[in-house]
């Protein structure tokens, strides 16, 4: 049987690229196929490998009948839906892009792509800011650095200017990328800078929210000179899927590794006595904002396990 990969799906019809040919074909999923995704909000994302049949080569539509196995796929909690989302799967690079301005830089959001690209096993995170042509404030640069002194590589680009992207190329090359960002940052705007052909659709910021338009509806994938990229949906509230509230304190590499000198093991540093990462904060050796983005995700994921 033949097998491919997910690039796109809308409406249970999927786009699969066909492994040896590169033939796509669109497909249904027929029978029962995704028994591991039973309560997750959508069976198949880009990137997924399955295997498939068709009738004709001519007709180009088919149905797929497998999931082969994930290395991994990157999800978020579904607020409104309460289940995970799988916004794409196989991935070697997370891309979290931001921007200085327009829309706002914001290290908390970033924090959180973070959390859930360290869950995946086999994958990397990175940090791009695009935007650069209209100049990186001091405050930016400096989160910047503490991402850098954390040991995420950060690139500062322009999908305007091109600048600082040929780097990236070189990164990127022969990997499976994911691009994730708050709407706007310019995710359409630099897979146009990189593959012209791929005509995103690119959006006039909503001024009046000063908050990106939604244009790109569904994440969807495509290979360009040996670059496998996926470009998510912009999202405006992210919650990492598969960590529980008390072992989030593992997927903030700072508050981690001072974990272990926290007086009890179990600590989740909220209000335990002789806590490590507490004491951080207040010498300043571990950066307040950051301490302060664990706590707001640390209630948000106590929340939703309440539900
Ligand atoms: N100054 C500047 N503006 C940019 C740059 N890249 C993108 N923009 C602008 O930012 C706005 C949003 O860009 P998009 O590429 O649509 O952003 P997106 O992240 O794909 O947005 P969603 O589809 O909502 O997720 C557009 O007005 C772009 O022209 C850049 O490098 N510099
Ligand atoms: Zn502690």
């Amino acid at each position: 049987m033949p097998e491919g990969i997910v690039r796109y799906g809308i409406n249970n019809i999927f786009t699969i690229e066909e492994d040896v040919t590169g033939e796509v074909f669109e497909c249904r999923i027929r029978g029962k196929i995704l028994s591991d995704s039973v309560g997750g909000y959508n069976p198949l994302a880009p990137g997924d490998r399955v295997s498939f049949f068709y009738d004709s080569i001519e007709s180009h539509k088919g149905y797929i009948e497998n999931r082969l196995e994930r290395k991994n796929a990157f999800l978020r909690y579904n607020i409104k839906k309460k289940q995970p989302q799988t916004i794409a799967a196989n991935l070697d690079i997370v891309v979290c892009i931001s921007s200085p301005d327009n829309p706002p830089f914001r290290p908390r959001f970033i924090d959180r792509i973070l959390v859930e690209a360290e869950l995946m096993p086999g994958c990397d995170a990175m940090i791009l800011l695009n935007k650069t042509d209209i100049g990186i404030p001091d405050n930016v640069e400096n989160i910047l650095q503490l991402y850098e002194s954390l040991g995420y590589p950060v690139r500062r680009v322009s999908a305007l200017t091109g600048i600082g992207l040929s780097d990236c190329f070189d990164i990127w090359k022969n990997k499976r990328v994911l691009f994730v960002g708050q709407s706007g940052v310019g995710k359409s705007s630099l897979i146009n800078a990189i593959y012209p052909q791929a005509s995103q659709k690119t959006g006039e910021i909503s001024k009046k929210y000063n908050r990106g338009s939604h244009v790109t509806i569904f994440a969807r994938s495509f290979c360009y000179d040996g670059m496998d990229i996926t470009d998510a949906p912009g999202v405006r509230d992210f919650i990492p899927y598969g960590v529980d509230s008390s072992e989030l304190r593992f997927f903030y590499r700072d508050i981690a590794q001072l974990s272990c000198d926290c007086q009890y093991s179990s600590c989740v540093h909220i209000d335990e006595p002789g806590c490590a990462v507490k004491a951080a904060v207040e010498s300043g050796t571990l950066n307040a904002d950051r301490y302060y983005s664990y706590v707001r995700l640390y209630n948000d994921i106590l929340e939703l396990e309440k539900l």
